[in-house]
């Protein structure tokens, strides 16, 4: 019998609309009880947050939550409620207690992306990422890459030699945002698998390139509205058939790498191509599966590709903006005295003072990842910034958007200002959050810091008056910061002029 004749019989059928109403009701007095009386009500936030978090997803997508939550900061202060069970905390001293060790606030779900082999950058774990991060941290300390330094200085300058070409090969502009993206992922390549991808020579995204970016793109989408990215796996249409074929390709082509550098290690250990993970080669075999290697490269070509690039870019960017930084750093790169430029290395610019400066207030005003990260509440709470934030399904974040912009550390925030790194307070030091802190911080802080001083002394000191371009319409409305979890420029490009 039809589903629909035994509702009839029964009688439910005639009964449907009122049962339905008092659901209505139900749900509807329970949302109103939460949001009035539940345990997050005293904290302060806009009134739409008492009843979701629609409005925060939809900012995100368009790029503008890091913005959004910022300005919920400067009207209601540094505990803010950004929605039915999310708080934004901007005090320096909390966002300390948050990520600190051992202080209960574990990564959120928003991390659990990455399928079901776990990285250091996605695990939840505690257990799990202590284990992984005493393994591979003495790969990333600024002694064990030391070794490496060459090939990153050598890659950096080959940039340059190819920018220069095709500047002159064709109206004089380069796109900053393509060649760093393409030294970026090179660097991570060469330092991972002894071999580069080989993009800075041929100046172009290779297919594998490509298919991380395509990758990334979906994050947005995939953060505001998880469960639309799980249902949309499963549909025959374009856009998420793409996306799985080039994750596919993806895990495919990292598998292949790192497998023939397995190989070389095995066959001669000693005569490997050195790596970070040299140190992690014992008798003829590594400290780690093919399976967990494969998974960590991919996460550092995540974590580690678009985050020094468009820092980097930003950088160069706003230095070719004002002439009188520009300048200053010429000056103080023009100081550095080498018979020939080939003889330059990293020791040779690691420590000048104006540089450190630039790639500082690079790192407070335009660093890559100052989006929220994360954290979920221990059960018992916890008291943030003059605020009691309950447990028990609270996800708290900080953002580096916001502790980067506190006036009374940096006056004038938007301002990119280098000076003010000369004689930094302990507490601009603490605010400071552009590689995140604690035991969650950023691994690869040696090697982006490595990265964003040898490339933007070797720019410089190969391009002195280089500026920004209006070729092509380019313009500031091109540098508008989109954040998702990352921030872009919004024209995807920087062109700029090299002489
Ligand atoms: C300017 C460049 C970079 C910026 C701004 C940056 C920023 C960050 C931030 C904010 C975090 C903390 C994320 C969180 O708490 O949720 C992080 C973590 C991480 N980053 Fe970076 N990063 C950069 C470069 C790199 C590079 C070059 C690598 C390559 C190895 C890398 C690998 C990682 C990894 C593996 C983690 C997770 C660490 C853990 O959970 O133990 N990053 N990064």
């Amino acid at each position: 019998m039809a589903l629909l004749d035994v509702l009839s019989t029964s009688g439910f059928g005639s009964q449907l609309p009122t049962i339905l109403t008092c659901v209505a009701v139900l749900f509807l007095v329970r949302a109103v009880f939460q949001a009035q009386t539940g345990p997050l009500a005293s904290l302060p936030g806009p009134e739409i947050s008492k009843w979701t978090d629609l409005h925060v997803r939809l900012m995100l997508i368009l790029g503008k939550r890091a913005q959004y939550v910022h300005s919920l900061h400067q009207k209601y202060g540094p505990v803010v409620r950004v929605g039915p069970n999310d708080v934004d905390v901007s005090d320096h001293a909390a966002a300390r207690e948050i990520h600190r060790a051992k202080g209960g606030f574990l990564k959120s779900s928003f991390y659990a992306t990455g399928g079901r082999i776990q990285s250091m950058f996605s695990t939840r774990d505690r257990g799990f990422h202590s284990s992984r991060r005493r393994l591979l941290g003495p790969c990333f300390t600024e002694t064990s890459l030391e070794n490496l330094q060459p090939v990153v200085v050598e890659l950096t300058r080959t940039a340059m030699r190819k920018m220069r070409d095709e500047a002159k090969a064709g109206n004089g502009t380069v796109d900053l945002l393509k060649w760093w993206t393409l030294l970026a992922m090179d660097v991570i390549g060469q330092l991972s698998f002894g071999e580069s991808f080989g993009m800075v020579e041929s100046g172009k995204k290779s297919q594998f390139a490509e298919d991380v970016s395509n990758a990334g793109a979906i994050l947005p989408l995939r953060t505001a509205f998880p469960t639309l990215i799980w249902i949309g796996a499963y549909l025959p249409l374009p856009f998420f058939q793409n996306i799985a074929q080039s994750r596919q390709r993806i895990v495919a082509y990292n598998q292949e790498r790192v497998a023939r550098y397995m190989q070389l290690v095995q066959k001669d250990a000693q005569k490997s191509r050195a790596t970070i993970f040299t140190s992690l080669i014992k008798g003829n075999a590594i400290e780690l599966t093919e399976l967990e290697l494969t998974v960590e490269v991919q996460s550092y070509i995540t974590a580690g590709t678009d985050t020094t690039a468009v820092t980097l870019t930003y950088l160069i960017w706003a230095v070719c903006r004002d002439q009188k930084i520009r300048d200053e750093l010429v000056r103080e790169l023009k100081s550095v005295d080498v018979a020939d430029e080939e003889q330059l290395t990293y020791k040779h610019v690691r420590d000048l003072p104006y540089l450190n400066c630039v790639v500082e207030e690079a790192l407070r005003r335009y660093g890559a990842a100052p989006g929220a990260l994360p954290r979920d509440v221990p059960d018992e709470g916890a008291f943030l910034g003059g605020h009691f934030v309950p447990g028990g399904g609270t996800v708290v974040s900080t953002q580096g958007y916001s502790l980067h912009r506190d006036p009374e550390l940096f006056p004038d925030p938007e301002r990119f200002n280098p000076s003010r790194w000369e004689n930094p307070t302990k507490e601009m030091r603490d605010a400071f959050m552009a590689f995140g802190t604690g035991p969650r911080g950023c691994i690869g802080v040696h090697l982006a810091r490595m990265e964003l001083r040898l490339a933007t002394a070797l720019f410089f000191r190969s391009f002195p008056s280089a500026r920004v371009s209006t070729k092509d319409g380019m313009s500031d409305t091109d540098m508008d910061e989109l954040i998702t979890f990352l921030l872009v420029p919004r024209g995807h490009r920087c062109l700029v002029e090299l002489e």
